[in-house]
């Protein structure tokens, strides 16, 4: 079977992503998922998406992670699936999708920055030295004074296979306050090894910086692979609403590629 594919990134969090609206990767295996991935065999990304139709939607959004599993929502992933169908002609203002964790809205600024409405937030567990939340994904979040020179792939798996985690998983975050804003580390599960960003994770991270006041938030992050933007109104001491991912989504390249 030969794919026409294209590959994006955001913030340096790489996807293969497939135009499906007329249902012809509908038989794609979870092994093929996985080879297409790689990054020695295979076209190399930390995850798969597959842009559908959705009744009822302008489209959905079908996410796997490199191990080819499917699994929860990808924030970086759903802004590069917005840039992706904004190129395949869909041209509304805002775009609204169906994906794995519910509805979602996007706009765009300029060709290739992404705003994307993120799900509501209503609790957040705070425990001694971390936080633990889901922003469409699980994330455990943990602050730092030295992110930059961490062990992010060791520390990361620690806490993703240790005892409270290891079967479902969970995606880490380390996270260092700056001068301005924060910069965020993310060990991924499912790619199993640390990315450049993860939306979602950056969503979470900027959601435990704020301060204690109820009002909007404007949080600039910065990740290994680029610059994002948090916007949210906080709304209880736990609870979020108007939760905004903001950022850079774009083309690399696009391709043909023969699989068995
Ligand atoms: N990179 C994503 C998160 C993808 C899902 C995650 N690996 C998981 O399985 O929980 C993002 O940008 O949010």
């Amino acid at each position: 079977m030969t794919l026409h594919f294209y590959k994006y990134q955001g913030t340096g969090n790489d996807f293969v992503i497939m135009d499906n609206r007329d249902g012809r990767y509908d038989a794609l295996t979870n092994q093929q998922v996985h080879d297409l991935c790689h990054r020695r065999f295979g076209i190399g990304a930390d995850g798969l998406m597959l842009l559908n139709t959705q009744p009822g939607y302008d489209f959905g959004m079908k996410y796997y992670n490199a191990d080819g599993n499917e699994s929860s929502m990808c924030g970086n992933g759903g802004r590069c699936l917005t840039a992706f169908a904004r190129k395949m002609g869909l041209t509304q203002e805002k775009l609204r999708f169906l994906a794995v964790d519910g509805p979602h809205e996007a706009t765009m600024t300029g060709d290739s920055w992404v705003n994307l409405k993120m799900q509501d937030v209503d609790s957040v567990e705070h425990g001694p030295l971390y936080f633990y939340l889901n922003t469409g994904s699980p994330h455990f979040v943990k602050f730092v004074n030295d992110v930059q020179s961490l062990d992010v792939f060791t520390e990361g798996r620690q806490i993703r296979y240790n005892d409270r985690f290891a079967a479902e998983g969970t995606n880490v975050n380390f996270v260092q306050e700056q001068d301005k804003g924060i910069f965020v580390r993310t060990y991924e599960r499912g790619v199993e090894d640390e990315t450049y960003s993860c939306g979602t994770g950056v969503t979470a991270a900027a959601l435990t910086a704020a301060g204690p006041e109820t009002k909007e938030y404007r949080i600039p992050v910065q990740t290994l692979g680029g610059s994002l933007e948090v916007r949210f109104t906080k709304t209880g001491e736990r609870t979020f609403k108007d939760i905004w991912l903001c950022g850079p989504a774009t083309l690399v390249f696009e391709g043909d590629i023969t699989i068995s």
